[in-house]
C-alpha cells in the first residue's frame, strides 16, 4: 500500500450500527439475553454470509438483531464500533440506527438511543466525534415510523437527522413525506438511500420527496445525466458503500464499480462501510481496496476524506479541525 488509505483521516458517514454486529458478539450478547440465534455457531453464522441481493441480506441482519436487547447491548455493539473505526483513520462517525426494528420487538427507544449516545459520549473523550440518524424503514407501515417518530421528538437534542433505509425497489419515499418535512423543519438534517438497487428515479424522488441532503448509495445516478448535472450543480454528496454494493450484487466485482466514473463526473462523493460486520471490511478496508483497485493517488485518496468531511453534519469549527488533519496526512505523504 503506497499511500496508508487505511489511516487516511475522513468521516465515516453511511454505518448502520446493527450491521456492525459482528458473530463473536452476536453470540456473547445472545448467551447474555438467553435468546437462541437460528445458527449453532459463529461459523455457522458467517458462513450464511451470502448474499444475492438486498433483501436476502436485510433477511438475516434483521434476524440477527434479536439479540440486541438492553441499553447496555446498543452501549457494547457502538463502542466495538467506534474502536475499531477509529483505529482505521475514522475521526468522525454518523451512525444510523434502525429504531423500528427494535420497538417492534419491545425494546424500549430509550434504551437503544441511550446506549448508543453513551458509547458516542465515551469515544468524544478520546477525540472521535459523531452523531446518530434515525432511520425509518420504507418497507413497513408508515403509522410504525410515526409512532417512532412521536417517541424520538423527546430525544432531539440526540439525533443529528433522518434518514430511509431498508428494501428499496417497490418502496417509493414518498409516504415519509410528512416525518421528513416536520424533521427538517425541526432542524434535523435529512438524508435517504436511493440508486441502489433503484434507478435514478429513487434518487429524484428522495431529493424532491423528503428534501435529502444527501443520498446513501446514488450509484445509479449515472443512467441519468440530468441527475448527474444536478447533483453536481447542488453538489449533492453520496455515500458509496463499495464492499457493500459487491456483497449485495449490486454490481459484479470491484472493479465494475462506478467509483471512478462517479468521481470523473464531478460528483461529491464519499466511501463508506454500510454493514461492514457482513460485507468484509470497515471503512479503511473498503477505501484501501479502492484505492488498490483503481490505482488511486495521494491527491485523489485526499479528495475523499475531504468529500467526507463537507458531506458530514460537524460543526464548521470540528470540519476544520479535520481539513487540518487531512492536509498533514497529505503533507506527510509527499505532499
Ligand atoms: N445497504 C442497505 N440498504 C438498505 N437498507 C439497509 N439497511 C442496512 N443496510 C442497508
Ligand atoms: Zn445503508
Amino acid at each position: 500500500m503506497t499511500f496508508d488509505a487505511m489511516l487516511l483521516p475522513k468521516a465515516e458517514l453511511h454505518l448502520h450500527i446493527e450491521g456492525t454486529l459482528e458473530p463473536e458478539l452476536a453470540f456473547a450478547l445472545a448467551a447474555r439475553n438467553g435468546v437462541q440465534l437460528p445458527f449453532a455457531s459463529v461459523e455457522e453464522l458467517r458462513a450464511a454470509y451470502s448474499f444475492t441481493d438486498l433483501q436476502s441480506f436485510l433477511d438475516l441482519y434483521y434476524a440477527c438483531m434479536e439479540v440486541l436487547r438492553t441499553r447496555e447491548d446498543f452501549r457494547d455493539l457502538a463502542a466495538a464500533y467506534l474502536r475499531r473505526a477509529a483505529a482505521e483513520g475514522v475521526r468522525h462517525a454518523e451512525l444510523f440506527f434502525d429504531a423500528q426494528a427494535h420497538t417492534a420487538r419491545g425494546v424500549a427507544f430509550a434504551d437503544v438511543m441511550g446506549g448508543l449516545q453513551d458509547a458516542l459520549d465515551d469515544a468524544a473523550l478520546l477525540g472521535l466525534s459523531g452523531g446518530l440518524i434515525l432511520s425509518f424503514l420504507r418497507d413497513q407501515p408508515i403509522e410504525d415510523a410515526e409512532a417512532v417518530w412521536a417517541e424520538a421528538k423527546g430525544h432531539l437534542d440526540a439525533i443529528i437527522g433522518v434518514g430511509l433505509d431498508s428494501a428499496e425497489v417497490g418502496n417509493p419515499a414518498g409516504k415519509f413525506e410528512g416525518i421528513f418535512a416536520e424533521a427538517r423543519a425541526l432542524g434535523l438534517h435529512a438524508v435517504a438511500h436511493a440508486g441502489e438497487e433503484g434507478g435514478p428515479e429513487y434518487v429524484w424522488d428522495a431529493l424532491r420527496s423528503l428534501g435529502a441532503e444527501r443520498i446513501d448509495h446514488g450509484i445509479r445516478s449515472l443512467e441519468d445525466p440530468e441527475l448527474v448535472r444536478h447533483l453536481v450543480d447542488q453538489r449533492v454528496p453520496l455515500t458509496v458503500c463499495p464492499f457493500s454494493n459487491v456483497r449485495l450484487r449490486a454490481v459484479d466485482t470491484l472493479a465494475d464499480h462506478p467509483l471512478p466514473a462517479m468521481l470523473r463526473a464531478g460528483l461529491h462523493v464519499t466511501v463508506n462501510s454500510d454493514d461492514p460486520a457482513y460485507f468484509g471490511g470497515y471503512a479503511g478496508e473498503n477505501i484501501e481496496a479502492v484505492a488498490e483497485q483503481f490505482a488511486l493517488g495521494r491527491e485523489e485518496l485526499a479528495l475523499l476524506a475531504r468529500n467526507s468531511v463537507t458531506a458530514s453534519f460537524a460543526s464548521e469549527e470540528r470540519k476544520a479541525e479535520l481539513a487540518a488533519e487531512i492536509d498533514a496526512w497529505e503533507g506527510s505523504h509527499g505532499g
